[in-house]
């Protein structure tokens, strides 16, 4: 499947069901649109309810089968072997997540597919030497007992992921689960139908079991993901995208109890101190806001700055946004597209409601001028606010575009409690060289993710997650085990 910018005909898109290709039993499609262009590139087959059944007894069937009866090395073995042919097969993963994206493909290249590899490398790591603990155990009359803990596979993984990251944060799922020992059926995002159904491709390719990996594609209600969420075989759920969707999702999950793992919204803070390096923040800021085109849930849409700093700070983060130029292809400064025109419309309308909420507009607030071929793709301007007030709608709710408020402080104390002062709690960036104060303020963060004079700077063997409103559960390292295993004790009287 080789996409490109300019195409004219259409790739089809199939859902991927024990191994094999298939339409939707039901006979619908719906299209996929190349963002950058606004144009149609792809007609994507809907998993029927009986397709979905069919996926997630293709998973159940492999756990009972040929997968379930592998060796840990066996089944360690394959995993290292998707992630050297996701490695061989990078420029068809490139084409496919820049044709479903319109990202930067400096960013598809660096960020996306790269770790696309590593999160099945890092968990095949992981599994081989993680130990489990035993002890033992004097007993009532006098003798000894061995308790030893064995880690033992969840089942059927549902796996719904997001069309910001969409192969970075699917195998930040699927490595895991199938490293575990599990089975998964993906229903990847509608707006990203590709690279998900292309790493078929690579599980056929290094002999996966078939029914291991299974992809269906869907969406809205009455649709793949609701039939996926409530299938009673589907033994747990693990979700990354809005809060709604994850408490809904949460609700399917009640039924019959089965576990889930959510990566949810956020609307993380950065607080920089006067005596931070301007140059660092800046450049990290720039980063945390605008890369992806503001589309990463770890990204930055209020900033606090000391205001001895502020000024300054301002007339640099504007000139940062200034410097990206949206559509202009091929372009260093090149600034992707969002990913759809109703997601862009939802941020417009953040764009508006500033306005309304007094807003200085410093920089951007609108949709820029294109020519030519990309003139129809959904770009927007970077945008940067001053003057709003820290409890208005722009400043409380995730907007998910390339746009942040910045707010003048006086104390620690204030800014602390003005970071915190939000449902969700995803992660927070603290800039300043004062090494006590920064230990002390990114302790005070109600977040899963602290990141100090630094940001989306990754050790896979972290923990990694939301608090509140921002998820449920951690996932990296050891972490991911806790979710995609379940611990069992063994007592042995001796
Ligand atoms: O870096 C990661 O593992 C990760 O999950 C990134 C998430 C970005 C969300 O927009």
């Amino acid at each position: 499947m080789n996409s490109n910018m300019s195409r004219s005909v259409t790739d089809t898109i199939l859902n991927f069901i024990a191994g094999s290709y298939r339409e939707g039993g039901d006979g619908k499609t719906f299209v996929n649109v190349n963002p950058a262009t606004g144009r149609e590139i792809g007609t994507v087959h809907e998993a029927s309810e009986a397709d979905v059944a069919d996926a997630v007894a293709a998973a159940k069937a492999a756990l009972n089968g040929p997968w379930g009866s592998m060796t840990t090395a066996e089944r360690l073995k394959l995993i290292s072997a998707v992630a050297t042919e996701i490695e061989r097969r990078s420029d068809d993963f490139l084409e496919a997540e820049v044709a479903d994206t319109g990202k930067p493909r400096h960013i598809a290249s660096h960020i996306d597919i790269p770790r696309g590899a590593a999160n099945f490398r890092m968990f095949a790591d992981v599994v081989a030497t993680m130990p489990t603990e035993s002890f033992n155990t004097p007993t009532p009359d006098g003798g000894q007992a061995i308790n030893y803990a064995v880690r033992k596979p969840k089942g059927v993984i549902a796996v719904i992921c997001p069309w910001n990251f969409p192969l970075l944060l699917m195998t930040w799922k699927v490595g895991p689960a199938l490293a575990c020992g599990n089975t998964v059926v993906v229903k990847p995002s509608e707006e990203t139908p590709r690279t998900a159904t292309l790493l078929g491709e690579v599980m056929n390719a290094v002999g996966m079991p078939e029914g291991v990996f299974n992809v269906v594609h869907g969406f809205g209600a009455g649709s793949a993901g609701e039939y996926l969420t409530s299938h009673k075989d589907v033994d747990a759920i693990t979700f990354t995208g809005e809060t709604g969707t994850g408490q809904a999702i949460m609700q399917k999950a009640a039924v019959g109890v089965r576990d889930v793992s959510f990566e949810l919204g956020g609307k993380n803070a950065a607080i920089v101190f006067a005596d931070a390096d301007l140059d660092k923040a800046i450049e990290g800021l720039s980063r945390s806001v605008f890369l992806n085109t503001g589309q990463v849930c770890l990204g930055t849409e209020r900033v606090y700055v000391e205001r001895p700093l502020y000024d300054e700070f301002v007339r640099r983060m504007a000139r940062a946004a200034e410097a990206f130029r949206p559509g202009a292809i091929g372009d260093p400064a090149y600034l992707g597209p969002l990913i759809s025109a109703e997601h862009r419309d939802k941020v417009l309308n953040y764009y508006a409601k500033a306005i309304e909420e007094g807003a200085t507009v410093v920089v951007g607030g609108g949709i820029p001028k294109i020519d030519g071929e990309h003139a129809d793709g959904f770009y927007i301007e970077p945008t940067l606010w001053t003057g709003l007030a820290h409890d208005s709608t722009v400043m409380r709710e995730e907007i998910f575009g390339p746009c942040c408020g910045v707010i003048p402080f006086d104390t620690e104390d204030e800014v602390t409690a003005l970071a915190n002062d939000t449902a969700y709690g995803l992660c927070a960036t603290v800039w300043t060289e004062n090494v006590s104060r920064a230990h002390r303020v990114a302790a005070t963060m109600r977040v899963g993710v602290c990141w100090v004079n630094c940001w989306f700077l990754r050790d896979l063997r972290t923990a990694f997650g939301g608090s509140g409103q921002s998820g449920i559960g951690r996932e990296g390292g050891v972490h991911s085990l806790e979710f995609y295993t379940e611990t069992a004790n063994i007592c042995l009287k001796l």
